[in-house]
Order: C-alpha cells, then structure tokens, then sequence
C-alpha cells in the first residue's frame, strides 16, 4: 500500500511511488538470435510478396474483408498499406448486402477505421421499429463483438450507435463466461478496451497466438506477423538500450529520489503511440518527453516548495542555462535536463525541421506555467471554481504539450501547418485533453488523496453541484464517452494536418485508457505492466 511520507534524503513531503522496476536490465539486454537478420529480412520480404498477391486475387469480398482484418489484427497492416487502401477504395463503391451482423460491423469498421464516409444506418436493419436492437442476437457472440468494436467508432449524434454500444455490451457481458477461448479471451479484452482503442502492438502479440490455434489459419500471413514482430522487436530493444543509457546518465533515482522513476513505462506508453519502424526516432524522442514531464509533474505536485516552484518557473520562461544558477541543486539537475533534452532533440532534427524545437519549449514553457498556477493555489489554500480548475487541469495534464510532441520525430508529414493547427488548441486537442484529464481525476482519485494536493476538478464539480463522488464519477464518464465521439469525429474532418498525426493523438489518448483502466493505473503501479513489457519487449516468438 502506497502512502505518503516525509522523505529522509530531502527532509520534507514526498511520496512512496513504486520503485523502477526495471533498473539497468534494458542496457544489457538482447533478445536471443534464432536467425541472422539477413535471413530474416529475405524471408519477410518474399512473404510479403505473398501476401500483396493474396489481396489481390481474393474475389470474394467477405473473404477480402476478413483478410484486411486478419492482417491488420496481426500486426502488419503497416505493411500493406496501399493495398488495403485500394481493397477499401473497391469496397466503400460497392453496395454492400448482408443480413450477417458479424459481416456488416466488419464492413462499416474497416471504413470508418480508414477516414471513408459511412452511415451509422446500415445498422438499422437489426433494429426492431422501437429502435431496440432484435434480441435473436443477442446469442451471436462474434456479431456482438463486431458490433461493438465498430461501435467504438462512434461520433457526435450517431443514436444507433450509441445503443449499439450498450446492447453489445450488456450482450457479451452475459455471453462471456460461456464462450470457448479464443473468443472468450478476445470479448473479455474487448470489454475492457474495445478494438479500435487497444494497443496495437500488445493486440498483435495476443493476436498471434490466437491465430495460430484456429482451424485454418492462413501460415503465409502467421508466419510474416511472426517475423515481423521479432524483427520490431530487435528495434525496440535497441531504442530501449539507448534511452536507458540517456537515463543512466541523468540518474533521477539517486538525485531525484522523490519522482516517479517511470523511463521504461513511458517508452512502453509510447509504443502505443507509434511501434511501426519509420517513427523510431519519434519514438524516443517522446518517450524521453514523457519520462521528464513526470519528473517535473512530481517537482511541482509533490516536492519543490512554493518559493522552488517559481524560481524553477521563472528559470524556464528565460530558458538559458545562465539562470540555473540561482536553483537549488536537485531543481539545477531538472531545469539543466530539460534545456538540454530540447538541445540534443533540436540537434536530431533535419535543417529543414529545427523549428521544431521551438514548439517543444513553448509547450513545456505553458506546461509549467499551469503548474505553478496550481502550486500557488495550494499555497493560498484556494478553491478554485470547476471552469477555473478545469482550464488549468487540461493544461497540467500534458496533454496539449504531449500531443504537439509526438510529431516531432516524425518526417515530412508533419507541416509547419501541422505545428500551428496543434498549438491553438483545436478542439481534437481539447477533447483529448479532456478525455486524459477526466480519466486520471477518476482513477487517480484515492491517490491524490492520501496527498496534501488542490482540489481535483472532481472534487471541484462536486463541491459547486453539491454532488457526491459516485454521481459525479458518472457525468465524467458521459464527458469521457462525449470526447472520444470528438476524438473519432476528428478521423473524418478534413483538415490541413496529415491523418498520419491525427492518429498520433487518437493513439496517445487510447493509452490513457490503456494503462489507467485496462492496466489499473499502470503507469504509477508499473507492477500492472510488467508483464505486458516483458512480452512486447524480452519474450521473443519462437520461429
Ligand atoms: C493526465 C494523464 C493521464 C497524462 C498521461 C500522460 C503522461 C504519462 C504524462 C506525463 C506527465 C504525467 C505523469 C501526468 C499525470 O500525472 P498525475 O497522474 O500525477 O496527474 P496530475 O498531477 O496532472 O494530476
């Protein structure tokens, strides 16, 4: 049990975060060779040959469906991108009939999943003339399942799908317990975390042996997933041993010893954001991101003193190394980090892209200007109004400054344009901000608690609706399920900003839920996770 303390090192308020579970264990780590690379990268390639002729020659077009999925659920639709696009270009100019709730969920997901108009009315013949939907299916487990990842598609005012949602719900709950595995273990995954919403890598992990115990998989298709998670996974422990040589050498466990210690949990997080090989430099760069955010979350939430907080705040609008002198030693350490995180980022930037870095330090110049907002209203024991808490709280989150971070790494794509539209706060950015904030107030609840810490916007919605908590907890969870319509709607927006970015938000956020829901706060229990680490990143597949 966690609680709080008065650490003995640093002699004031702390708090006894799990340790890092991790240590140095990524810097020495190799996953064993069961074949050279060489041999490895031939055989993919010839697959893929394979598999770029399977698509085109299936005729049929459930059967073309349910190969995009397979694929897709593999892991290794990145691979096939064109292809799948022009499969989905054929398919969205067909009519396409079913009476299979199964075929016609799978159908509406692949386009919608894809950015491709289609109506929540293809839906309508399962429903009765009340608008329920027809109780013979509720028996029809892997048509509910369908029924309810396309569901999680949903955008703002789609009523048919919003009952589809529930009834799916209610349905594979009851179905559950009855069903043979794989099904079962994939409705019990689903029920947590639809889909469209699930890590992708750790999905495809799952995914892979689920596929091989069913009666007729396709082995051309297995065995690339198979090789091609190996050979990500080979890239995935190298960005892993470079970061974790970055964080050696920061050293936050010995200096900073009242902050969260999280550098492997955040490469984790940020695996869901991008696992695919282009975005390895994007990759680490936010994962580094991340893991410093936290520590500076802690800085101010938990450790500095008010008097720290705006010496550190003002240190940071000068942004020169000049001003860490006047910090104490520990807050020198964690300013002098940061410059020199944007420097080095800055440094890995094409000419072209050095602009880049100037967003980065105008989000974290914003970010810790909220947080010392936060810091003074604790020191004047100030109960802010719910709007006042909330504005700030959207900002505190990180998420803005997280979002405009995560198309940093990336190539072309990401536009000058791209930079403007994500720092004025368009609403995908709010709603994002929103959906990350309502869910770390709910599960973080108790936590914050047991800490002398401001008012949460919870308990500011509470006190100014005179509401109890569990009351209050479900009109969140409405604005949550309100942000994600938001967040889908966003996919189907035309905008100046490539849908290669927006899904980098999309992704970001589906980690939220991931690690604080589906992992039980995972990222300040990283016990939660360990497990899930280990299989993406130290278990190899055997080939
Ligand atoms: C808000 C949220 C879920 C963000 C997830 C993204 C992420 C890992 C950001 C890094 C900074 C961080 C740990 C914020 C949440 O801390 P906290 O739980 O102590 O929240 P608080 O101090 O902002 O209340």
């Amino acid at each position: 049990m966690e609680d709080t303390f008065k650490s003995e090192k640093f002699g004031r308020k702390s708090y006894a975060y799990q340790p890092n579970l991790w240590g140095d264990f990524f810097i020495t780590h190799a996953v064993p060779i069961q074949k050279s690379n060489k041999w490895l990268k031939t055989r993919a390639d010839d697959l893929k040959d394979e598999v770029r002729i399977l698509i085109k020659s299936s005729a049929d077009t459930v059967e073309k469906m349910t190969l995009i999925d397979t694929i897709q659920h593999l892991g290794i639709g990145y691979l096939f991108e064109k292809e799948i696009d022009a499969v989905l270009t054929n398919l969205r100019a067909l009519t396409f009939e079913s009476n299979e709730l199964h075929e016609v969920a799978l159908y509406f997901k692949l386009l919608r999943q894809h950015g491709f108009p289609i109506s929540e009315d293809i839906f309508l013949k399962f429903q009765n003339e009340d608008g329920s939907f027809k109780t013979t299916l509720s028996r029809d487990a892997r048509g509910l399942l369908s029924l309810y990842n396309a569901a999680s598609l949903q955008i703002c005012d789609e009523d048919i799908l919003e009952k589809a949602s529930f009834f799916a719900h209610d349905g594979l709950k009851h179905l559950v317990h009855d069903l043979k595995s794989p099904l079962r273990d994939q409705v019990s995954r689903a029920l947590h975390t639809p889909l469209p919403k699930m890590m992708k890598r750790l999905e495809a992990r799952w995914y892979i042996d689920e596929y091989e115990e069913e009666e007729t998989p396709n082995h051309v298709i297995l065995e690339l997933a198979k090789l091609d998670f190996n050979i990500v996974q080979a890239l995935h422990c190298e960005e892993l041993k470079a970061i974790s040589l970055w964080w050696k050498n920061f050293n936050p466990k010995e200096k900073l010893g009242y902050a969260r210690d999280r550098i492997i949990e955040s490469y984790f997080f940020i695996t869901g954001v991008y696992f695919e090989p282009q975005f390895s430099r994007a990759r680490i760069i936010l994962a580094k991101v991340v893991a410093l955010a936290t520590i500076l979350d802690d800085t101010y939430d938990v450790h500095a003193t008010l008097e720290e907080c705006r010496q550190l705040a003002h240190a940071v609008e000068r942004w020169d190394k000049k001003s860490a002198e006047i910090l104490d030693e520990y807050l020198k350490i964690v300013y002098l980090t940061l410059i020199n995180l944007c420097e080095e980022i800055e440094n890995e930037l094409e000419p072209s892209e050095k602009y880049r870095a100037s967003y980065l330090i105008e989000g974290f110049k914003t970010l810790i200007r909220s947080y010392f907002q936060e810091a003074e209203w604790l020191a004047q024991g100030y109960f802010p109004t719910f709007q006042e808490r909330l504005d700030v709280s959207l900002i505190s989150s990180a998420i803005p400054m997280l979002c405009c971070a995560s198309f940093i790494g990336i190539g072309d794509v990401a536009t000058k344009e791209a930079f403007l539209w994500v720092n004025q706060n368009p609403d995908m950015v709010r709603a994002a901000s929103e959906v990350g904030r309502f869910i770390d107030d709910v599960i973080g609840y108790e936590r914050e608690h047991s800490m002398e810490e401001l008012p949460s916007v919870l308990d500011c919605y509470m006190k100014e609706q005179n509401m109890t908590k569990d009351a209050a907890v479900i009109r969140f969870e409405e604005w949550t399920r309100d942000g994600w319509r938001r967040l889908n709607q966003a996919f189907l927006e035309p905008t100046a900003v490539s849908p290669v970015l927006i899904e980098r938000i999309f992704n970001f956020i589906a980690m939220i839920h991931v690690m604080y829901i589906h992992m039980c706060n995972g990222f300040n229990e990283p016990t939660n996770v360990k497990k899930y680490i280990s299989l993406l990143y130290v278990e190899p597949l055997c080939i």
